[in-house]
């Protein structure tokens, strides 16, 4: 189902709100690198977040190694070809959150 992509000043807007994620694929995703003391409370942020996405029905594309977390977001039934929407929005500020930061 379509989901309505972000104009261009919506973006700038959030992504003011979101100064830990950098715009990604010619402003078509975000991308956030969270850190955590060890694995044990990288793969806990995970679990917490999987929950939140399966619940919201929004996934992060991510890669893991011991306490590193490197995230996209994006919304493939937005825009041509994906692009951003609310629930990328949504699930970054859900994300900082659990993140503490
Ligand atoms: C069919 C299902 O609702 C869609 O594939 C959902 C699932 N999770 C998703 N996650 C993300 N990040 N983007 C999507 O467009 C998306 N679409």
């Amino acid at each position: 189902m379509a989901v309505a992509e972000l104009t261009e000043s919506e973006r700038e807007v959030w992504l003011r709100t979101l100064s830990n994620w950098t715009l990604a694929r010619e402003g078509k995703a975000i991308q956030r690198n969270f850190e955590f003391p060890d694995f044990n409370a990288a793969f806990g942020f995970m679990t917490r977040v999987a929950l939140l996405a399966e619940k919201h029905d929004h996934h992060p594309e991510w890669f893991n190694v011991y306490n590193r977390v490197e995230v996209t977001l994006t919304t493939h039934d937005a825009g041509e070809n994906g692009g951003l929407s609310h629930r990328d929005a949504k699930m970054a500020k859900a994300m900082d959150a659990l993140a503490g930061s």
